[in-house]
């Protein structure tokens, strides 16, 4: 099997066909074939363990958090408060947004170096083979190009994306701090996160992904295996499953289909969290498949840190039994680094891992045995 670093490119060049409305494509075309995917066959795994559903009002918030940081790099959170009405609302407008013409869509095409509009995710240009969706990156206003794909109605869509993006920004907050308290970190141990905690001035970004049906679900993949590089994600998963996570359990790992759960968010730790917390709270690798009769949509809302912060394992939680693992790194270098180097960032800053250790992962994620 091929590993990250074998299909890693040190400057991506695959430009992908644009032209190709995956929506209305009948077969699956030799660009969007993974071969080696067959095997596992993507979507046809099921295992009866299931991530932590942890509600915000649970008595033991704090520790089940911490726990499932540590173990899965991730949860369910459910009791959230935001409402569903607004949610109902966020499913239509990209629904409304995905089920625009190719062309179209194309008016709200990212330019490069960007991350605003339309297009495949940055880490496709890994990868020679193209990705089973579409993806829609909302950093800054989307007045701009909304206006161009709706010239007489695009202040719904806006305004919900704005509205969308201060519940999960307060929601992040919340969550951030109770993680840090299962380590015993609080406000006075960092300063990125402003006098009162409450993160302003961080970089936000709300993503749509959207999968059309699949002719050949078992030989096409949404999303490839990755994990997030900001602070936190909360993703909202809609109803249709499509989520894999990796469970890493020891020397065992196995992919686990994230369930439907209604109501809740999926919150996953970033490899910037990984580093803060010294290595205690692990970026789990995910990635998504697709099926063949229904099309899926997804938003996470990723948090990082003020571009130009210093990310450095927390001085509370290096000792001499856990050195500390990670140099300092700020947001706008590690993702250079992360475009770079794809899954081998977290190695690249790493003070411990030679960066030309053999990875275990292969291009699409599944483990080789040992
Ligand atoms: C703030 C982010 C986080 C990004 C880049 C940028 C905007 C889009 C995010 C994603 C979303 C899809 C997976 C990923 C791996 C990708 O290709 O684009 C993510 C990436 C990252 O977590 O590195
Ligand atoms: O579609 C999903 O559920 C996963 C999306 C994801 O991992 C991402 O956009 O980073
Ligand atoms: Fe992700």
């Amino acid at each position: 099997m091929v590993s990250v670093s074998g299909v890693f490119r040190p400057r991506p060049t695959y430009l992908h066909n644009t032209n190709l409305d995956l929506n209305s494509v009948q077969e699956l075309p030799d660009s969007h074939l993974w071969p080696a995917l067959d095997a596992e066959g993507s979507g046809n795994l099921t295992y009866v363990e299931s991530m932590p559903v942890i509600d915000l009002a649970d008595p033991d918030v704090v520790g089940r958090m911490g726990h499932a940081s540590e173990t899965w790099g991730g949860f369910h959170v459910t009791g959230h408060g935001v409402p569903l009405g607004l949610i109902d609302r966020l499913e239509s407008q990209v629904c409304r947004l995905f089920s625009l013409s190719r062309e179209q869509k194309l008016n709200a095409a990212r330019v490069p170096n960007s991350f605003n509009g339309y297009g495949q995710v940055p880490i496709a240009a890994f990868f020679e083979k193209s990705l089973w969706s579409e993806g829609c990156t909302i950093t800054d206003s989307p007045v701009n190009w909304a206006s161009r794909l709706w010239p007489d109605d695009y202040i719904e869509f806006c305004d919900v994306m704005e509205e969308y993006k201060k519940e999960m920004k307060a929601l992040c907050v919340r969550i951030m701090w109770l993680m840090l308290a299962s380590l015993g970190i609080t406000k006075k141990d960092f300063d990125w996160a402003g006098p009162n905690g409450d993160l302003d001035g961080s970089w936000t970004t709300l993503q749509l992904n959207w999968y059309p049906p699949c002719p050949d679900p078992n030989r096409a993949i949404g999303l490839v295996a990755h994990s997030d590089s900001p602070i936190l994600t909360v993703l909202y998963p809609s109803s249709t499953s499509g989520l894999q996570v990796l469970r890493e359990n020891g020397t065992q790992a196995h992919w686990v289909t994230i369930g439907p759960v209604p109501g809740s968010f999926v919150v996953n730790v970033g490899d910037l969290l990984q580093i803060l917390t010294n290595g205690r709270f692990r970026a789990p690798l995910h990635r998504a498949f697709v099926n063949r009769t229904h099309h899926r949509l997804s938003v996470p809302f990723f948090i990082g840190p003020p571009k130009d912060a210093l990310i450095t394992p927390l001085s509370k939680l290096v000792s001499a039994d856990r050195p500390q693992l990670y140099r300092a790194v700020t947001w706008d270098e590690y993702l250079g680094i992360k475009r770079k180097y794809f899954q081998d960032a977290l190695a690249v800053v790493s003070l411990r891992a030679p960066m030309d250790e053999p990875s275990n992962v292969s291009d699409h994620g599944s483990l080789e045995s040992g």
